[in-house]
């Protein structure tokens, strides 16, 4: 394709059958990054011509029946062999066996495995490894290993997600991910070099980037051992686009359809109006409208981050990790749920044709609801957000400065809101950092309160989850409200263009303060009066975005073929394409159904049964 850009590729690959999951789909996303991130040169020399034509086609073998979340339990071990300088890859236990991979059922032939590595009798956690488990002459599977697929899911139809397990498999030393490697001087594109022991070893050890093993078993650790779940980081930070993707999709597909619906009186003996003009229609589609353009935001703004950090680690500088990991964690988590939840309300909104597979929104859910799910479990992602927040607010505390998405962080709580009737977007922003602060330092104040009672670190981090996640989510919303604000103020939008946007986005704010009203109200911060403002601003907001709205979703310009849907078309022919697709479904090629002689006659018509069997036989 010539496309350079991760996610724009991604994007087009999609186009061709959109939201169908690709089989594929893990080679591009993370089979053939991991090689890019975590392969030296000579591994990449070696893989990447035949990964990228379609030789070795791959996917990303971690998550175990037993473990999906916690990497270091994982039980698959690789067992380093001095004397024939292979590793042993083995499957000790039923839990470890590898489930879960997409494309590994029936049509990887090679994969990277996370397994625990083993040298000289140690363990050094989860490190990443080349294998090949088909021939790549006849597809049969290679001794050693059992692979196959998992079957039916909720949703990824048309992804073999599979198992896989090995016995004592060997493979070559050459085969655990390495980068950067050196013999003596070390070469100006291994600066990262510095980060790891340099030492005369034969040419053909690879060292690694992030670690390494000596021939005779030597392990080498890394800088920072997370540098392993590079792959995942990546992910997550694309992720964010692809939610805010399948939202804004749903998004067109609801609001068209709800200018072309009309229904029930609007007065007696009135006409039907469009279903748009309902205020309870507007009131739960245009808010995640709002939401699919911040969403959109926060994925260019995150994605970007990852490459000027991942630039940064590839040149040594790993200073930046903690805050990306943080970002795209959180971010991960915020657009997933939200993507998923606004989803759901779009096809309801939609009424009976909504639950429809025409309307293309089933498919689009369960494209984006495992999003929750995979590439680390929503929660547990929060969390990880939330141990970064607590770091913050202790380095607050003791007076040090704090990078730029964090800074609100132990400010002053006394004070009160500024909203006025006007709502001006820097109220909004004032009010959701006030609201993350506050719980950043609940939940702070909570862990140090069961600690002094007391309770082990653990046992206080536990103690505190639900807090931990309440301020993580809330440091999410407030990226996404501040990220979207900074962009209206920052373009340099048509007059019209801002007035629009900037609709759009004080609805997006003012809608997020009154469906988590209690932790914006619980210390004060808003009187009563100043959420009556809020509740006249967001219907007015409806007024003002209605004439609009339809404008708003074309923006998204999402051809018909990818958005999939006969109640989304850009011709509004809804009713015709509704018909059209139910004269061609599968069943109605025959007036009668086969079924009915074999199942129905026999009911229907006892006396004629035996004409029944007969055609039962043919
Ligand atoms: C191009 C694509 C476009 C769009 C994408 C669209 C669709 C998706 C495409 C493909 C997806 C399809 C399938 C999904 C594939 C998968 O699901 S792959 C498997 C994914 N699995 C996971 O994500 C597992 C989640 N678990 C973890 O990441 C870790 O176990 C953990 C982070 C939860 C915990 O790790 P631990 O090693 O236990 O660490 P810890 O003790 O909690 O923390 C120790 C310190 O390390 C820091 N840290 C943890 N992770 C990272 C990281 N990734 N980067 C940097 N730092 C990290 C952590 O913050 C701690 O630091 P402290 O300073 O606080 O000590
Ligand atoms: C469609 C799909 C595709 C996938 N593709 C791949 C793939 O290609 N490659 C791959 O390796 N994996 C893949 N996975 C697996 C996926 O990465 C894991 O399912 C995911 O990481 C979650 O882990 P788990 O299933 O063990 O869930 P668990 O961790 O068992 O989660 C179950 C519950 O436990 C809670 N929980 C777990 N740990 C904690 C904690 N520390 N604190 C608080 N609560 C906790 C979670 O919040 C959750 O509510 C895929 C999964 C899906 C659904």
């Amino acid at each position: 394709m010539g496309i350079t850009d991760m996610q724009e590729a991604f994007y087009y690959r999609e186009c061709a059958a959109a939201h169908e999951n690709s089989p594929l789909g893990l080679h591009y996303a993370m089979f053939l990054p991991t090689i890019n991130k975590q392969a030296t040169p000579e591994q990449k020399k070696k893989w990447l011509p035949l990964a990228e034509n379609y030789k070795m086609i791959g996917t990303y073998a971690q998550t175990e029946l037993g473990h999906g979340t916690f990497i270091r339990g994982l039980e698959t071990t690789a067992t380093y062999d001095p004397k024939t300088k292979e590793f042993i890859l083995d499957s000790p236990t039923l839990t470890s066996k590898k489930y879960w991979p997409g494309c590994l059922g029936k049509t990887s032939n090679h994969c990277v495995v996370m397994a625990q590595l083993y040298t000289q009798g140690k363990s050094h956690g989860p490190h990443m490894f080349m294998v090949q488990i088909r021939s790549m002459e006849d597809h049969s599977v290679l001794p050693g290993i059992e692979v196959g697929v998992i079957g039916n899911k909720f949703g990824y139809g048309t992804n073999d997600n599979g198992f896989l397990s090995f016995d004592k498999l060997r493979i070559p030393r050459e085969n655990m991910l390495m980068r950067y490697s050196q013999v003596g001087r070390i070469p100006r594109e291994n600066m990262l070099m510095r980060y790891s022991q340099v030492s005369r070893i034969p040419r053909e050890n690879m060292l690694m980037r992030y670690s390494q093993v000596h021939e005779d078993g030597t392990y080498v650790k890394p800088q920072n051992a997370k540098l392993a779940y590079g792959s995942m980081v990546l992910i997550r930070s694309s992720i964010v686009s692809d939610a805010a993707r399948g939202l804004a999709q749903a998004c067109v597909i609801s609001i068209r359809y709800s200018a072309v619906r009309r229904q029930t009186e609007a007065y007696p003996g009135g006409e039907e109006p469009q279903i748009l003009d309902y205020q309870t229609q507007q009131y739960r589609l245009f808010p995640l409208l709002a939401s699919a353009y911040s969403l959109q935001l926060a994925g260019k703004y995150v994605f970007n981050t990852y490459l000027e950090v991942n630039d940064q680690i590839e040149k040594g500088n790993l200073e930046s990790m903690p805050e990306l990991h943080a970002l795209s964690a959180g971010l991960k988590a915020f657009s997933t749920y939200e993507a998923s939840a606004g989803i759901e309300v779009c096809r309801i909104c939609c009424g009976g044709h909504g639950y429809s597979q025409a309307s293309g929104l089933p498919k689009i859910y369960v494209d984006v609801v495992p999003g929750c799910t995979y590439e680390g479990e929503n929660t547990v992602m929060m969390l990880q957000t939330a141990r970064y927040l607590m770091k913050c607010y202790s380095r607050a505390k003791q007076g040090q400065k704090l990078p730029g998405f964090v800074q609100y962080i132990g400010q002053n709580l006394n004070k009160k809101s500024c909203m006025s009737e006007e709502v001006a977007l820097g109220c909004l922003v004032m009010a959701y950092e006030h609201r993350a602060a506050r719980l950043v330092e609940a939940a702070a104040m909570r862990m140090q309160s069961l600690i002094q009672g007391g309770k082990k670190q653990h046992e206080a981090w536990n103690g505190s989850s639900v807090q931990l996640f309440w301020a993580a989510k809330a440091h999410c919303h407030l990226f996404c409200v501040k990220n979207f604000v900074d962009a209206i103020q920052a373009k340099s939008l048509s007059s019209k263009t801002v007035t629009v946007m900037k609709s759009v986005c004080q609805l997006y704010g003012v809608h997020g303060i009154l469906e988590n009203l209690g932790e914006f109200m619980q210390d004060g911060f808003f009187s009563g009066e100043q959420v009556g403002y809020l509740q006249r601003k967001m219907l007015a907001l409806f007024e003002n975005i209605r004439p609009n709205a339809v404008a708003l979703v074309d923006a998204f310009d999402y051809p018909d073929m990818v958005l999939g849907s006969c109640l989304g078309r850009y011709d509004g022919q809804v009713y015709q394409a509704l018909y059209d697709y139910a004269k061609s479904a599968p069943m109605n090629q025959t007036e009668i159904h086969s079924t009915y002689y074999k199942h129905l006659k026999p009911l229907i018509n006892p006396e004629t049964t035996s004409d029944a069997m007969q055609f039962a036989k043919l």
